[in-house]
C-alpha cells in the first residue's frame, strides 16, 4: 500500500511541475521567438543595398525560412521534450536512492560517464548543424540563381550542368544530415550500455540483499529503471537539438546586433528647425562635395562632386558606361552612405539631416527597370489609395495606357502580376511615369527611361514630361540625346566626376567639350 501511495504521489507531483513549468516555458519561448524574428526582419528591411549585393539571397532565404521554424515551432517542443524526459530520469533515480541509498557510489562514476558522451556528442552534433545551415544555404543560393538564370542557361545549354551542380550542392548538403543520424546512433548505444549498467548493477545489488530487500520495493524499482537507458538517451538528444535550435536563435540574433542599417526612417523630433509640412516646395536641388561608394572597402563611384540645380530646370545627365549617372540616383535617395563632408541639400534642408521617409516620397523615379507589386493596376498607381478614380484615368490617359487598361478585364482591377511579368518593359515603364504623374513631386528623376519603349511613345513620354512636370525639377538620364538637346543644363559625367555642366548650346559651341563629341556619336544635330 505504502508503495502504491509513493508512486502515485511521485507520478501526481511530476505531472503538476510537469504541467505549470511547459506552460510557462512555452508561452515565454513562444513569444521571445516572435520577438526575436520580428526584429529580424525589421533589420533586414533596412540593411543597405550593399549588404544584398555581398549576401546571396539564398543565404537570407534560409534564415527566414529554416532558422525561423527551428525558432518558433521547434525550440519549445524539444524544451517539453527534456524537461518531461529529465523528471522521468531525475524520478527513477531518486526512487533508487531512497530505497537503496548505498548505490549512490555505482550512480556517481556512471553520472561521469554520461556527462563525458553527452558532452562530446552535443558538440559534434552541434558543428555538424552549424556545417548543415552553411551547406543549405549554398544550396538554396544556387537554386534561387539557376531559377533566376534559367533564360541564360537555356539559351546557352547549360542546363544538365546546373542540374549536376545542384545534385553535387543537394548531396554535400545530406552529408552532415546522415553524420548526426550517425551520432545518435553513436551515443544512443552507450547510453543504452550505461541504463543496463545501471540495471545490472542494482539486480547485484537486490539479490545480495535478497534477505532484507521487500520484493515489492525491488518490483517497483525496475519497473523505473526498466526504461532509464532510452530516457536518458532522450535527454541527450533533445538537448542537442535544443542547442541546435539554439544556433537558429543565434544566426537570427547575428542579423539583429550586427547588420548594418541605412539611415533613420524617421526625421528626429527635435530637429532644429523642423521640416516644414510643405517641404519640397520648390525643388532647388545642389550636391555639395558629394563623394560616394557602394561599400567601404570599395573605391568611390563620385568623388567630390559639387553642382546646383535651379527649381524648374530640367537637367539631362550624359557620360559613358560606368561614368556614374545611376549612382547620382543613389547618393540621392541615399541608398549608400556617403562620405563625411558630402550635403545634398534640397530647398535648403540636407538630406542626410531627415528621416529616408520623409525624403524618398517626394522624389518620384522612373527607374531603368522598372518592377511593379502583385496586385492590380489601382494598387500600383496608388498604393495608399489617396486618390480619386477619375485622377488614375487621367494619368493614364496621359501615359497613353488608358486604352490597353480599359480592354483589360476588371479596368484598374486587372491583375498585374509579381514584378510586373504580364507587361512588357515599357508598360511598366508608363505605369510609373503616371505613379509620377499622380504623385505630383518636386522632383523627378528619369533613368533611361525611355530606353524599353518604341520611338512614338518616347516622344509621348518627353511630351507629357514637358506638359505635366513643368514646374518640377528634372533630372534625366538620357540614351537618346534628341530627348534632352533642348533641357535648360547637361550635366556631362565622366568617371565619377563633373566634367561639363552648362547649357547645351554652350556646351555645343565648344566642339572639343565631351558633350559635342556624344552628340557628334548619336547624329542627333544632322537628323
Ligand atoms: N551595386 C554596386 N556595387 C559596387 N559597384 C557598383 C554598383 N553599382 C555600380 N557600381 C560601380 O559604380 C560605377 C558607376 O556605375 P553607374 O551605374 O553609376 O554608371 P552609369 O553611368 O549609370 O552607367 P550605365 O550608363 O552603364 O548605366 C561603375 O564603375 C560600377 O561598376
Amino acid at each position: 500500500m505504502t508503495y502504491i501511495f509513493i508512486y502515485v504521489g511521485l507520478a501526481s507531483v511530476q505531472f503538476v511541475v510537469m504541467a505549470i513549468a511547459t506552460q510557462l516555458l512555452s508561452v515565454g519561448i513562444i513569444r521571445t521567438a516572435r520577438k526575436i524574428h520580428s526584429e529580424a526582419f525589421e533589420k533586414i528591411i533596412h540593411a543597405p543595398l550593399s549588404f544584398f549585393d555581398t549576401n546571396p539571397l539564398g543565404r537570407i532565404l534560409n534564415r527566414f525560412s529554416k532558422d525561423v521554424d527551428a525558432l518558433d515551432n521547434n525550440l519549445w517542443m524539444t524544451l517539453n521534450d527534456i524537461l518531461y524526459t529529465l523528471l522521468i530520469v531525475m524520478g527513477s533515480i531518486s526512487m533508487i536512492l531512497i530505497f537503496f541509498p548505498s548505490l549512490s557510489l555505482l550512480i556517481l562514476p556512471l553520472a561521469g560517464l554520461y556527462y563525458f558522451f553527452s558532452g562530446y556528442y552535443r558538440s559534434t552534433s552541434r558543428e555538424l548543424k552549424r556545417l548543415d545551415s552553411t551547406l543549405r544555404s549554398n544550396l538554396y543560393a544556387y537554386f534561387t540563381e539557376s531559377l533566376t538564370g534559367m533564360a541564360t542557361l537555356k539559351a546557352y545549354k547549360r542546363v544538365d550542368r546546373a542540374i549536376r551542380i545542384n545534385q553535387e550542392k543537394m548531396d554535400s548538403s545530406n552529408r552532415p544530415y546522415y553524420l548526426s543520424l550517425a551520432g545518435s546512433r553513436w551515443i544512443a548505444s552507450r547510453l543504452q550500455l550505461l541504463g543496463a549498467s545501471l540495471m545490472f548493477m542494482t539486480a547485484v545489488f537486490v539479490v545480495g540483499a535478497r534477505n532484507t530487500v521487500n520484493a515489492a520495493t525491488a518490483g517497483l524499482v525496475f519497473s523505473y529503471l526498466a526504461r532509464t537507458g532510452g530516457d536518458m538517451n532522450w535527454v541527450v538528444q533533445c538537448f542537442a537539438t535544443f542547442e541546435n535550435n539554439m544556433n537558429s536563435a543565434e544566426r537570427l540574433i547575428h542579423y539583429i546586433k550586427n547588420l548594418p542599417q541605412e539611415p533613420s526612417t524617421a526625421t528626429s523630433p527635435h530637429r532644429q528647425p523642423p521640416l516644414s509640412p510643405f517641404w519640397p516646395s520648390e525643388g532647388s536641388l545642389e550636391f555639395k562635395n558629394v563623394t560616394l561608394r557602394y561599400r567601404p572597402d570599395l573605391p568611390p563611384v563620385l568623388r567630390d562632386i559639387s553642382f546646383s540645380i535651379q527649381a524648374g530646370h530640367k537637367v539631362g545627365v550624359v557620360g559613358r558606361t560606368g561614368a556614374g549617372k545611376s549612382s547620382l540616383i543613389q547618393a540621392l535617395f541615399l541608398l549608400s552612405e556617403l562620405d563625411a563632408g558630402s550635403q545634398i541639400v534640397l530647398d535648403g534642408v540636407d538630406t542626410q539631416t531627415i528621416g529616408t521617409a520623409d525624403l524618398r516620397p517626394h522624389i518620384a523615379i522612373i527607374p531603368q527597370d522598372p518592377v511593379l507589386f502583385e496586385g492590380t493596376f489601382r494598387y500600383n498607381l496608388d498604393p495608399l489609395g489617396r486618390h480619386k478614380e477619375q485622377e488614375l484615368w487621367q494619368v493614364l490617359e496621359t501615359s497613353d495606357l488608358k486604352s490597353y487598361v480599359q480592354a483589360q478585364e476588371g479596368g484598374l482591377d486587372a491583375v498585374v502580376s509579381a514584378k510586373g511579368e504580364n507587361l512588357s518593359v515599357g508598360q511598366r515603364q508608363l505605369v510609373c511615369l503616371s505613379r509620377a504623374l499622380l504623385a505630383k513631386c518636386k522632383i523627378v528623376i528619369l533613368d533611361e527611361a525611355t530606353a524599353s519603349v518604341d520611338m512614338a511613345t518616347d516622344v509621348l513620354i518627353q511630351r507629357a514630361i514637358r506638359s505635366e512636370f513643368a514646374d518640377a525639377t528634372v533630372m534625366t538620364i538620357a540614351h537618346r540625346i534628341n530627348t534632352i538637346i533642348d533641357y535648360d543644363r547637361i550635366l556631362v559625367m565622366h568617371d565619377g566626376e563633373v566634367a561639363e555642366y552648362d547649357t547645351p548650346q554652350a556646351l555645343l559651341q565648344d566642339p572639343h567639350s565631351i558633350f559635342s563629341s556624344l552628340v557628334n556619336e548619336s547624329g542627333v544635330l544632322s537628323r
